[in-house]
C-alpha cells in the first residue's frame, strides 16, 4: 500500500488532490485561520460510506472547478435558507447534530472492528476529524482517499454530510481565498487566448465565470457532425494579389468565391434577366451576375478597410470569403473573419440580473468584425439531449442553431447542427440579447457553400463607443417578419412557451421574452 499522507494541522498543502478521484465538494470551514473544503471522494464501495476528508485550498489547486461548483450551490442555499434559519427559533439539544457519529450504523460497526489505527486520529490529535469513512494515501504525489479498513475511523453516512453543525459553521466561514484563486485561475486562462487581451471585470460580487469552460480558436466537431473536407475547397482561379490596387480580388465577376453570394438586384440589366428568372425558378446559377464583396477594401477613403459594405450591413446575406486555395494571396480584401478577433474585449458582470456580459475596450466602427461564436458543433439529437439534461429550463443557454439554410435547402429539423458554447468557445459566449441590438450575426463560408457547417461572425451594426455593452438579437427576425407596418405600432406580444426567459434588454421595442 502506498505511504499514508500526513496532512498537517496548519492547513499547509503537502500534496495535491487527484482531480479524477473527486466526486464533489460538500462543505467548507476555517481551521486555524485556513480555508478547508470537505471533499467527497469517488468510491467503488457503496456510496453511503464514500470517504470524505477536509482538504486545504492548496491541495485543491488543480480542482478549483469543484470548489467553484460548491461555492455556487452554497451561495444559492445560503440565500434560500437564510429566511428558514431566522424563522426557526427552536433550539436543538447540544448533542443532536453528532447523533449519527456517536451511533454508527451496522456497516460502520463492522468496519470499526479492525485494529489498524486510522489516519485522521494520527493527524488531528483533537476531536475534530479530518477524514471520515476512509484513509488518505499518496499516489504519484497526489492525494487519494480510500475506504477505511481500520478501527477508530469516524463514520458518517454520506447522505448525512454535511451535518447541520457543519452547515452552520460553513455558512459563517469565509471563502475569500477560494474566490480569489478561482478568479486568478480564470484570468490566467484568459491570458492564454491568442490575439488582443480579453479582461474580466466584476464590481458586483465575488463570482467568476465557470471554470468548466475551455477557450478554443476553432469549433470542435462532435460525433455525427460532418463538414465539407478542406481538400474539396476550390479557391478563385482568375484573381491575383495585384490586379491594380494590390488588394487581391478586385472584380466580382472574376472571383469564383462569390459563386453563391447574393445578387445585387439593383444592378440587374436586361441581359441578366433570362438567367435571373431561371435562377428564381430553381434552375441554373448566378455566376457572372452583379454581386458585391462584403468588406471595404483598404484605400477606400470614406470607410475603414474591413468593415461591412452597406449591401451586407443592412441585410442578413451570407458572406463568402476567399480561402487558402485562392490565387488572390494572403492580403485579399475578401478575407477578414478567418484572421480572427482584433479588438480588446472585457467580460463584465451586469448590474440587472443578466449574468455576464461583453463589451469592447475600444470604439468600434459600424460594420467592424468582433469575433465568431464558437463551441462544440453537435447534432440536433445531442442538443435536445443536453437541453433535457439541463437542471433548469431557465438556466442560461449557449446553443446556436446552424439553421440559416434550412428553408432554402429543405433540411428537416433533425439534420440541423447546433453550436453549443457552454463548455468550450470564445468570449462571444458572454454576449447578451437585445431586441434593439448594436451588433448582428452573419454566416461566413470559406469553402464555397457548406450549408450545414459555417462560422457565425458578430459585427457592429452601428458605431459603438468603448465600454458600451455588445448585444445582438438572438432571434434576428427577417425584416418582413418583424419590421412591416407602422414604426410606432405596438408589437403583438407572443405568449411564452415552457422555459421562456423574460427579456431584460429594456429596449422600447422589446419583445418581452428571449425565446418563445
Ligand atoms: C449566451 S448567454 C449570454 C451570457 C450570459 N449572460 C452569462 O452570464 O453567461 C445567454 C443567457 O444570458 C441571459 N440573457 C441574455 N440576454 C438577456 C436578456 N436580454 N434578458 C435576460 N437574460 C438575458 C439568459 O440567461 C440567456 O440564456
Amino acid at each position: 500500500m502506498p505511504p499514508t499522507v500526513v496532512i498537517e494541522g496548519t492547513g499547509k498543502p503537502t500534496s495535491r488532490v487527484l482531480v479524477d478521484r473527486i466526486h464533489s465538494i460538500i462543505c467548507n470551514r476555517v481551521e486555524d485561520g485556513a480555508e478547508q473544503y470537505l471533499v467527497r471522494w469517488k468510491t467503488d464501495l457503496p456510496t453511503e460510506y464514500a470517504p470524505l476528508s477536509w482538504q486545504s485550498l492548496g491541495e485543491l489547486a488543480r480542482c478549483l472547478e469543484y470548489v467553484q461548483d460548491y461555492l455556487e450551490s452554497r451561495a444559492k442555499s445560503i440565500s434560500s435558507k437564510t429566511n428558514l434559519v431566522h424563522l426557526s427559533k427552536k433550539r436543538k439539544s447540544p448533542d443532536t447534530v453528532l447523533e449519527h457519529e456517536r451511533r454508527p450504523s451496522p456497516i460502520a460497526r463492522h468496519l470499526q472492528s479492525s485494529r489498524t489505527p486510522s489516519v485522521e486520529r494520527l493527524n488531528l490529535g483533537d476531536s475534530s476529524p479530518k477524514v471520515y469513512n476512509g484513509i488518505l494515501d499518496s499516489e504519484n504525489g497526489f492525494i487519494v482517499a480510500r475506504a477505511s479498513p481500520s478501527s477508530n475511523t469516524v463514520f458518517i453516512k454520506t447522505k448525512n454530510a454535511p451535518t447541520p453543525k457543519m452547515l452552520i459553521e460553513s455558512h459563517n466561514a469565509k471563502t475569500d481565498l477560494a474566490d480569489a484563486w478561482i478568479r486568478t485561475e480564470y484570468t490566467r486562462r484568459l491570458g492564454k487566448i491568442p490575439g488582443k487581451p480579453v479582461h474580466l471585470i466584476n464590481t458586483m460580487d465575488t463570482s467568476t465565470p465557470s471554470l468548466r469552460f475551455r477557450y478554443i480558436s476553432e469549433c470542435v466537431l462532435r460525433e455525427g457532425v460532418y463538414m465539407a473536407d478542406t481538400d474539396s475547397q476550390v479557391g478563385c482561379r482568375r484573381c491575383t494579389p495585384h490586379m491594380g490596387r494590390d488588394i487581391g480580388c478586385e472584380y466580382t465577376k472574376t472571383c469564383d468565391c462569390l459563386e453563391y453570394a447574393a445578387v445585387d438586384e439593383s444592378r440587374l440589366t436586361a441581359e441578366h434577366m433570362k438567367q435571373w428568372n431561371a435562377f428564381q425558378a430553381g434552375k441554373g446559377d448566378t455566376i457572372g451576375m452583379p454581386k458585391k464583396f462584403p468588406y471595404f477594401a483598404k484605400s477606400t477613403k470614406v470607410r475603414r478597410a474591413g468593415t461591412l459594405v452597406p449591401f451586407y450591413l443592412n441585410s442578413r446575406r451570407p458572406i463568402y470569403e476567399c480561402n487558402d486555395r485562392c490565387r488572390c494571396g494572403r492580403f485579399c480584401r475578401n478575407k477578414n473573419v478567418q484572421f480572427g478577433r482584433t479588438v480588446e474585449l472585457e467580460i463584465f458582470k451586469t448590474t440587472d440580473g443578466r449574468g455576464w456580459g461583453l463589451r469592447c475596450k475600444q470604439d468600434l466602427y459600424e460594420g467592424q468584425f468582433i469575433d465568431t461564436y464558437r463551441g462544440e458543433i453537435i447534432t440536433d439529437a445531442e442538443a435536445t439531449r443536453r437541453e433535457e439534461q439541463a437542471a433548469s429550463k431557465t438556466k442560461a443557454s449557449y446553443m446556436y442553431s446552424l439553421d440559416k439554410f434550412q428553408k432554402s435547402e429543405g433540411l428537416p429539423d433533425e439534420e440541423i447542427y447546433v453550436v453549443d458554447g457552454e463548455f468550450m468557445g470564445g468570449p462571444i459566449k458572454f454576449m447578451n440579447h437585445s431586441c434593439e441590438p448594436n451588433c448582428r450575426q452573419y454566416t461566413i463560408h470559406y469553402n464555397k457553400h457548406d450549408y450545414r457547417v459555417y462560422d457565425i461572425a458578430l459585427f457592429a451594426c452601428r458605431d459603438i463607443p468603448a465600454g458600451e455593452e455588445l448585444l445582438f438579437d438572438y432571434i434576428d427576425p427577417e425584416p418582413d417578419e418583424d419590421e412591416d407596418g407602422d414604426e410606432n405600432e405596438t408589437k403583438e406580444i407572443v405568449e411564452p412557451g415552457e422555459g421562456a426567459v423574460p427579456c431584460l434588454c429594456g429596449a422600447p421595442k422589446c419583445r418581452k421574452w428571449l425565446w418563445t
